[in-house]
């Protein structure tokens, strides 16, 4: 591409060099420029991109975007003011601005977006869509996954995922959008129709500090719908979260609301659950309906009513959009029950958060007959405050397995003292080696009781120290099972 035009409203000043006339190629990695690349340096938090001009200097490069001066000898070198922003634009126009051709679906909040999004991805297929979806779990193009190492991807690779959804011939493109990616400028340059707000509750504080800069941040993605109100972008908001008040103010486009408790436009009450799923009745303004899923916990009929409600605003018959609901099935690793042949019912579920472990506990509540044994485990050397928290409710359970979720570099025992602050009874366990305690979890239970082995949900690895071991807390628990009731 023709570097000017690549260039064209991006506020810059070449320091030295000659702009070179074309572009080939675009990288943020040293390790992947190629000749005729631009090397964009993006300053990480341990490792500094500006220090590595110079190898992809070395490796072709005509083209140095960054911050500050870098010593290299041939390529332009051009300052901004932020990398990472000027990346997504850059990356934006390099691929023919791609989100303008896709609708493109956001989805953040503290809980919920995996879930939404894959309910989204999913019923958007039963609609007979095609559709690509973005996230913790990776990237789903049309069925086909691939693994991401983020839950929203830098700039680049976002760019380069929705050019590779255009060209497969996606109509929507659902992206999760984690705080992080939204303060780190990670989605410079996407172009969203629809924002959907799920909760804000306590997480990531290591990073943000404070709650109210967490709320700015997931804020972010409502003022990115832009002021142009020719286009028709819309922002769907939790009405039971207090949060979405203020994301309100932050877009003049239409704003649609969804609750259980408070008045919103779509409304559920009549809320039933058993083993098989949920069913609730939905009050909206095309009139009252009833409404089955096969997921499973008030948290999912939010989630569900969040999917609803972003269909119907993007125009899609809300007949469909219901029968679509009603064909999927559970998102992996979110409250998916564990297929075996056992007495007990074991869930597998990804909280990992206070709030998540509370609502998780609260979807099993209602059709208990014996025991809830509840296991959950916290990651290492992240968000220490959390932890109290998370046993507390934790606590709600008749028997708790505390242990670790990615421990990396931290003790098993500074972790598992952490959790035991906040146990409000004395029927549990710690123990730190992650195997042991899901085996320890099924050797405690007895018929009829449920099981929920929380925090890992779709993840098949345990990081100790810094190397990834495989680990499956559903195949630890179908063989404990085993051994324990055949
Ligand atoms: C641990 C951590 O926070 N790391 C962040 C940090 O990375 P870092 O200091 O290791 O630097 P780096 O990104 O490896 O390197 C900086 C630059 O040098 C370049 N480089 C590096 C080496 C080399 O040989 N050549 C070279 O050019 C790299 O390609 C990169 O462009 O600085 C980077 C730039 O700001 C961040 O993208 C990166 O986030 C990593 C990817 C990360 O995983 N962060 C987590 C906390 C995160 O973003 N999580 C959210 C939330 C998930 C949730 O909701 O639970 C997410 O969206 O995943
Ligand atoms: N709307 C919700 N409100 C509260 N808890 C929820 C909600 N949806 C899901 N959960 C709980 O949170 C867990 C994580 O859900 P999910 O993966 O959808 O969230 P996420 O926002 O993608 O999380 P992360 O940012 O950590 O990837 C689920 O396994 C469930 O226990």
């Amino acid at each position: 591409m023709n570097s000017r035009e690549l260039l064209e409203n991006i506020p810059y000043k070449l320091i030295s060099g000659e702009l070179p006339e074309k572009i080939e190629y675009i990288t943020m990695d040293s390790r992947e420029a190629v000749p005729g690349s631009l090397f964009v340096c993006i300053e990480g938090y341990t490792v500094d991109g500006h220090d590595y001009a110079k190898q992809a200097t070395e490796c072709g490069a005509t083209l140095i975007l960054s911050e500050k001066p870098v010593e290299v000898e041939g390529p332009a070198v051009l300052i901004v003011e932020d990398t990472v922003r000027a990346l997504g634009q850059l990356a934006s126009r390099f691929y023919s601005y791609p989100s303008k051709d896709i609708q493109m679906i956001g989805v953040t909040g503290t809980n919920g977006k995996t879930s939404v999004a894959g309910m989204l991805h999913s019923m958007l297929m039963e609609l007979g869509e095609t559709s690509a979806l973005t996230g913790t779990i990776g990237f789903n193009l049309n069925g086909e996954l691939f693994p991401s190492a983020n839950t929203t991807s830098d700039a680049l690779t976002t760019q380069k995922m929705i050019a590779r959804a255009k060209e497969a011939g996606c109509s929507h493109m659902t992206m999760e959008v984690s705080s992080h990616g939204l303060v780190l400028g990670r989605l410079a340059g996407v172009e969203f129709n629809t924002a959907i707000f799920t909760n804000l509750t306590h997480d990531h504080l290591d990073f943000h500090g404070t709650m109210e800069e967490y709320g700015h941040a997931k804020g972010l993605l409502f003022s990115q719908l832009g002021q142009n109100l020719q286009e028709k972008k819309q922002a769907v908001l939790n009405a039971d979260d207090p949060w979405s008040e203020q994301f309100e103010k932050m877009t003049s486009h239409s704003v649609y609301t969804y609750g259980i408790v408070n008045n919103a436009l779509f409304k559920a009450d009549n809320i039933v659950m058993d083993h098989f799923g949920t069913s609730f009745r939905l009050l909206c303004p095309e009139g009252e309906f009833p409404v089955s899923m096969k997921l499973l916990g008030h948290f999912n009929v939010s989630n569900a009513l969040a999917a609803i409600t972003a269909l119907y605003a993007e125009g899609f018959d809300l007949k469909n959009i219901l029968k679509a609901l009603a064909a999927i099935g559970p998102v992996e690793g979110r409250m998916q029950k564990v297929v075996m042949e056992a007495p007990v019912t074991v869930y597998i579920d990804y909280a990992h958060t206070p709030d998540a472990i509370e609502k998780a506990l609260a979807a099993v509540a209602g059709f208990k007959k014996n025991k809830i044994i509840f296991l959950v485990g916290t990651g290492g050397n992240r968000d220490k405050s959390k932890r109290p928290n998370m046993a507390k409710k934790a606590s709600f359970a008749d028997y708790v397995v505390l242990t670790t979720d990615d421990p990396r570099d931290e003790s098993y025992d500074s972790i598992l003292k952490d959790l035991e602050v906040g146990m409000t009874h004395s029927n549990y366990a710690c123990i730190g080696d992650r195997e042991e305690a899901v085996k320890h979890a099924i050797q405690q239970s007895e018929p009829g009781d449920i099981i929920i082995l929380a925090g890992k949900g779709h993840e098949d690895y345990q990081i100790i120290g810094t190397t990834k071991y495989p680990h499956s807390d559903q195949e630890i628990a179908k063989q404990e099972a085993v051994k324990k009731f055949s």
